[in-house]
């Protein structure tokens, strides 16, 4: 059955009482990870696929007692392979690589013609291997190796906060950084474009622009965004993005904050996230050096592109984000762990938390110290198993793109 909304879709906030969120529950992509490509493929491990995929419906169902609707892009996706017009888009979207040559091309176009949407959400997501065509074949069969990839997999599939964002009634569908990803967003675009769920909702940015990923973008309050400057948004990224939402009027202050082009610290929230109005869990070890630079509008031109923004001197990130935020103090939780254990809880990404609603927050199970000082501030953690899922380096924030948050009461 197709789904239906229940609702105006939209987030203004991080921590707005969780409605509507989609997920991805790990499927056969993983178990196209091998020792000779996970690395290509960013993950750091071999996933162990069924605890995965039991790890994940837990998750899921942890989510759903809490009165949070669950929605599966693989499920919005075969929904929207139901019209032909999508079925094509995604199937020349999917082949147009350069790496394929023609021959093979021309081959795949018709095959994949012939699937039904289920069986092509399969092949768009979990990928073809050479040695899996039964035609096609020729000067580019016989070159790669028949373990290559004509369509790679999408393993990181699994981390739905990266490749779309909603900001207040717009959907992001954002430009990711790495290749290994980047088809990710065809996929979320043509959900966004051509399922009947989503019919009318207003999309901002897009997969050809600068890049900017999920991740990094923050909702800190109604009307201010922070975003992570790394490894994976660019500066670029995030001129673009404020241009965008201060156009649409969609946010009046966008915080950019430049954080180390590492992998343990991919994107601003594996180091910080919002699990109150006014609260954070910041990994200790980069607290007093993260700062923010605060873009404002100076003036709004007449379009998108010549529009002026106001640029300030970089600022300690929580000093900016309370101006911003017109409150008093960002408090940050202190977990006051010793710097070993707190470079191990980050890795696992303790402070990747999915806020449900102020002071409620889901946290992987194995972050014993930094939950058990959440515990201790006040915030209740919904504990969750990750030993599985983790192996992707991404926590249950990572694992989540929120499609409706309650508006925040204003007390
Ligand atoms: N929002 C996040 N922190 N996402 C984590 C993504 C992890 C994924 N393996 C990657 O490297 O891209």
């Amino acid at each position: 059955m197709v789904s239906t909304p229940s609702g105006p879709h939209g987030a203004d906030s991080e921590v707005g009482r969780l409605a509507t969120v989609m997920l991805h529950r790990p499927g056969n992509e993983l178990k196209r990870l091998t020792p000779r490509n996970n690395d290509r493929l960013l993950f750091d491990g071999i996933p162990w696929v069924s605890r995965a995929q039991d790890e994940h419906d837990a998750f899921a169902e942890t989510l759903r007692e809490r009165g949070v609707e669950v929605l599966y892009l693989t499920e919005l996706l075969t929904e929207t392979l139901e019209s032909e017009l999508a079925r094509n888009h995604a199937i020349t979207s999917a082949l147009s690589g350069l790496h394929l040559g023609d021959t093979m091309r021309r081959y795949l176009a018709q095959a994949l013609r012939e699937l039904s949407p289920t069986e092509l959400t399969d092949v768009l997501t979990a990928g073809i291997r050479n040695d899996e065509v039964r035609g096609g074949h020729g000067l580019v069969t016989s070159l790669l190796d028949p373990h290559d990839f004509l369509i790679d997999p999408l393993p990181n599939l699994l981390f739905t906060r990266d490749s779309s964002v909603w900001v207040r009634d717009r959907v992001a569908v954002t430009s990711l950084a790495m290749p290994a990803r980047k088809r990710e967003t065809q996929l979320t675009e043509l959900i966004y474009t051509e399922h009947p769920r989503f019919a009318g909702t207003r999309k901002i940015h897009g997969w050809h622009n600068e890049h900017v990923e999920g991740g990094d973008v923050l909702l800190l309050a109604p009307g201010v965004i922070a975003v992570g400057v790394g490894e994976r948004t660019t500066p670029a990224g995030v001129e673009r993005l404020a241009r965008q939402v201060f156009h649409a009027d969609l946010a009046h202050t966008v915080l950019a904050v430049p954080i180390a082009q590492e992998r343990a610290t991919m994107h601003l929230d594996t180091v910080c996230t919002m699990v109150d109005v006014d609260k954070v869990v910041m990994y200790p070890n980069v607290a007093d050096t993260l700062r923010a630079v605060t873009v404002t509008l100076a003036d709004p031109g007449s379009d998108e592109s010549d529009l002026t923004l106001s640029v300030s001197d970089s600022e300690p990130f929580l000093v900016a984000a309370a101006k911003a935020m017109q409150i008093d103090t960002l408090h940050q939780i202190d977990t006051g762990l010793d710097p070993v254990t707190a470079e191990r809880e980050q890795w696992d990404d303790g402070n990747n938390t999915l806020a449900l609603a102020p002071r409620v927050a889901v946290a992987y199970e194995r972050n014993d110290e930094t939950n058990d000082r959440l515990e201790d501030a006040g915030i209740e953690v919904v504990r969750i198993a990750g030993s599985e899922l983790g192996s992707g380096r991404g926590g249950p924030r990572c694992m989540s793109c929120p499609i409706v948050r309650e508006p925040l009461r204003v007390d």
